[in-house]
């Protein structure tokens, strides 16, 4: 057997089990997973020690938008940046989102992120599609991109006047995606009633960052998913509803699952960790009550003193969470968030975190709320599985890419904007200690982050046509 790299002497964790094994990379797959030591003769280029470190499948972060255009300016992690940041972390592919929005064709939009992309990536990233307009074209286009290997579609119930699908439309999407077996993913807010708290918010003089999560209250996002969820039955597509943060939401997700129903529900670290009260409400010498713009993105942060946050875990463990992703979309505060100084209304939406999920989910271990394998699940197998990536990515097997990361669960992180290698001017996460640290990053057997930092290049990511989902899951 030819062997390029040996991991030696790990615990190998995968979302149904852990075992000691040694994993046997050849070129860019796994060729063996063995037991320590079995073929004593073996003769591999490079050894990596992994004794007492936990050795799991590459992170699959299923939603970022890199460079990402939005609220008059554009994400401030480009591919390039954010892909690095992304390998610091453990993560070895993402997911990102093309976007077409109104009165643009979806077939130019796709050329552009290619473009963007193309050459500029640390790490493997596949590409699902926001469509912004339903129309005639872009439902024919939805068709064309399964070939493509994009097989996702974004609709939004938020966002009136940018993104926003009326109900007719999204059962159009949905019919489409029912017949050609894509997945719908819904941001589910209603944008309309949204829009009504927003304006009274702001003739009241609430013009904080603050007012941004009180003016999203959770009726909205549960409202949404509940409409979101009878289209869906009625039309038979499947269902992925992202950056769910409302535990009343996440009950109707459950519910339709427990029915039966095709409906899987996503949720991000800062749902699961931050808050309406500490962070949306948070003030700081430097930016006063503006500090909380830090954490605007939406769905909102929701209230602690509500148990959100606690829900969610639960969610997380007995499996109505089917993953966490990051909704990586930074901008920084100077130029950026700072459009909304005088109305949180012109704050773009979005917090940066695709560095620190693996570190945030693994310190839920840490904390007894999940188990390690649950982890892995949640992080790297499941979003493989229901963004048909699985075989290729999310699993330590022989065939699979060799994206691989050998995790200390005895190290620790540090995490702040002094350190963290995206393009942002703050940490949404500042402060934070991890007890767990990211040692070496393997994609698709090439060592891209080792003792010394990040040893890859910009160019050896490489773009993953993905299969239909496996979304019986
Ligand atoms: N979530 C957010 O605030 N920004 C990114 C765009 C989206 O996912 O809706
Ligand atoms: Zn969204
Ligand atoms: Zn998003």
């Amino acid at each position: 057997m030819t062997v390029t790299t040996l991991i030696k002497g790990g615990t190998v964790v995968s979302a149904t089990g852990s075992t000691t094994a040694d994993v046997l990379v050849d070129g860019e797959t796994i060729a063996a997973v063995l037991a320590p030591g079995a073929l004593p003769d073996l003769q591999p280029e490079t050894t990596i020690d992994a004794t007492g470190k936990y050795v799991i499948p590459g992170g699959i972060d299923a939603h970022t938008h890199m460079e990402m255009p939005f609220g008059g300016t554009n994400a401030s992690d480009t591919f390039e940046t954010g892909t690095r940041a992304a390998a610091w972390g453990g993560t070895t592919t993402i997911v990102d989102f093309v976007v077409q929005a109104h009165g643009q064709r979806v077939q130019d939009q796709v050329a552009l992120w290619h473009d963007k992309a193309g050459g500029n990536c640390a790490v493997d990233y596949a590409f699902h599609q926001i469509i912004g307009e339903v129309n005639a074209e872009s439902l024919k286009a939805m068709d064309e991109l399964i070939g493509e290997g994009i097989t996702s579609f974004k609709l939004f119930m938020a966002y009136p006047g940018v993104f926003l699908s009326s109900d007719g439309q999204i059962v159009q999407a949905m019919q489409a995606a029912a017949g050609n077996g894509g997945l719908i993913m819904m941001h589910a807010e209603n944008g309309s009633a949204i829009d009504v708290l927003v304006q009274q918010a702001l003739e009241r003089g609430e013009t904080a960052p603050y007012h941004h999560g009180v003016t999203r209250p959770w009726q909205t996002e549960q409202e949404a998913t509940h409409r979101a969820i009878m289209l869906a039955d009625m039309t038979g597509a499947p269902l992925y509803v992202v950056h769910v943060s409302a535990k009343q939401a996440l009950a109707r997700i459950a519910e339709a699952r427990d029915a039966g129903q095709n409906v899987f529900g996503e949720t991000c670290p800062q749902y699961l960790y931050l808050s309406l009260e500490e962070q949306l409400g948070a003030r700081s010498e430097q930016w006063g009550d503006f500090e909380g713009a830090k954490w605007v993105c939406s769905t909102p942060l929701r209230s602690r003193a509500e148990g959100h946050q606690d829900e969610l875990w639960k969610y997380l463990r007995t499996g109505d969470v089917t993953t966490v992703s990051t909704d990586h979309c930074p901008f920084c505060m100077k130029d950026q968030k700072e459009l909304g100084t005088s109305s949180f209304a012109k704050i773009p939406n979005g917090i940066g975190s695709v560095e620190h999920r693996m570190d945030l989910l693994f310190q839920g271990v840490k904390d007894g709320r999940i188990s390690k394998e649950r982890w892995v699940d949640v992080c790297c197998t499941t979003p493989a599985r229901m963004f048909g990536l699985y075989g290729k990515k999310g699993v330590i097997a022989p065939g699979a890419d060799a994206d691989v990361v050998v995790y200390d669960p005895n190290g620790h992180t540090s995490i702040s904007v002094d350190t963290h290698h995206m393009n942002m001017d703050y940490s949404a996460w500042e402060g934070w200690e991890i007890d767990g640290h990211v040692d070496t990053v393997l994609s698709r057997g090439s060592v891209i982050v080792d003792g010394s930092g990040y040893v890859g290049t910009k160019s050896h990511g490489r773009f993953v046509k993905r299969d239909l989902s496996q979304n019986l899951i």
